[in-house]
């Protein structure tokens, strides 16, 4: 492991190694349940190089979204490397509307029962209680999201005196690293989630990336300046422009509907993706699930995807990126 960085929060930051996903083909084996509580709980400090390190596990795999057991166990079985307990995917939550909260901890229990990979589960941004539930049930990773109704327009929860890792999403490097710097082991971008269009993963992606490039050949003085400019902190700005990549796993997300648009996803540098209204809102949902899984693996290989692509019955219905979309933005939502 190369050089731990240090985050504000005190701890050292295992850094990733370069690269991403599995550029390799070799499918990925997906941690179990069991092999990260016994890291998370042997770790008293819950320390920040232990919680970033529980991400890289995930490294080259899906998360898929899952509202009950059965959902659960069919993601297992496609080969999710975790699942994300919700009561209800993106897409429904933009169709219904109304307040959308953390899940019921029994049906996220449930879930938990129904499989051995790991288990995250959703709470409000800024909403700390949430988190503290969460935590108390032992789940392995909280994605504070932006899917659900935010309970602080200016606050994101202080991750670090948690023992539990976060996931938290990001539409720029600016925000990406403000989310670092309070304590997420773990960045997603955050595309539009529930639209199954896939054109705002591809542009957060885009966006990450392209500073990350800009930001790789700059002074030290040209970094004060940009660190000012997109109100990240500098050390973490620094790490990253020495790195050439986030200092965490950054999966892709929100609007994943297909084999190839995972597998353009991770060639535009995404070390995994969260797939969650595209596989439980398509016509065969197990099939679709392996085929996401497979385009994960076989990202580089336009043969193998071209075979994974045939027959997988009806994708879900994307929706357009207007002014006139159902939910508003959600990715415009904790910054
Ligand atoms: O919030 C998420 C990641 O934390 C969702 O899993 C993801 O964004 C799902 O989006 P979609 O339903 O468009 O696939």
């Amino acid at each position: 492991m190369a050089t731990p960085v240090h985050t504000p929060g005190g701890s050292p930051l295992p850094v990733p190694h370069h690269g991403v996903g599995n550029s390799t083909g070799t499918p990925v084996v997906a941690p179990t349940r069991s092999a990260h509580t016994k890291d998370v709980a042997s770790s008293s400090l819950g320390t920040f190089g232990v919680k970033s390190g529980l991400a890289q596990m995930l490294k080259g795999g899906v998360i898929m979204d899952v509202v009950n057991a059965e959902q659960a166990r069919i993601a297992e079985e496609a080969g999710a490397c975790a699942v994300m307990a919700l009561e209800r995917v993106p897409a429904d939550i933009r169709a219904q509307g109304g307040v959308a909260r953390m899940s019921d901890p029994k049906m996220i229990k449930e879930i938990v029962d129904a499989v051995t990979i790991p288990v995250m589960a959703k709470v409000r941004i800024g909403h700390f209680v949430e988190a503290q539930i969460l935590q108390a049930i032992g789940i392995d990773y909280i994605d504070e999201s932006e899917v659900l109704t935010p309970a602080d327009n200016e606050h994101h929860i202080n991750k670090h005196p948690f023992k539990v890792p976060f996931v938290c999403g990001a539409r720029n490097l600016g925000e990406a690293l403000r989310r670092i710097s309070e304590g997420a082991a773990f960045i997603r971008t955050k595309g539009e989630a529930g639209t199954g269009n896939v054109v705002e993963a591809v542009r957060h992606q885009r966006a990450v990336m392209g500073e990350i490039r800009k930001a790789s050949v700059m002074s030290e003085e040209e970094l004060y300046a940009l660190a000012k400019d997109i109100q990240a902190p500098f050390h973490l700005l620094k790490e990253t422009a020495r790195l050439k990549r986030l200092p965490v796993v950054n999966f892709a997300a929100g609007g994943i509907a297909t084999p190839a648009d995972a597998a353009l996803m991770m060639q535009l540098g995404c070390d995994g993706v969260f797939v969650g209204s595209g596989i439980f809102h398509s016509g065969d949902p197990a099939k679709r699930a392996r085929a996401i899984v497979q385009a994960v693996t076989h990202y580089n290989n336009p043969k193998i995807l071209s075979e994974i692509s045939e027959d997988l019955g009806e994708a879900m219905v994307g929706l357009t990126i207007d002014d006139s979309l159902k939910g508003g933005r959600m990715a415009s939502r904790g910054m």
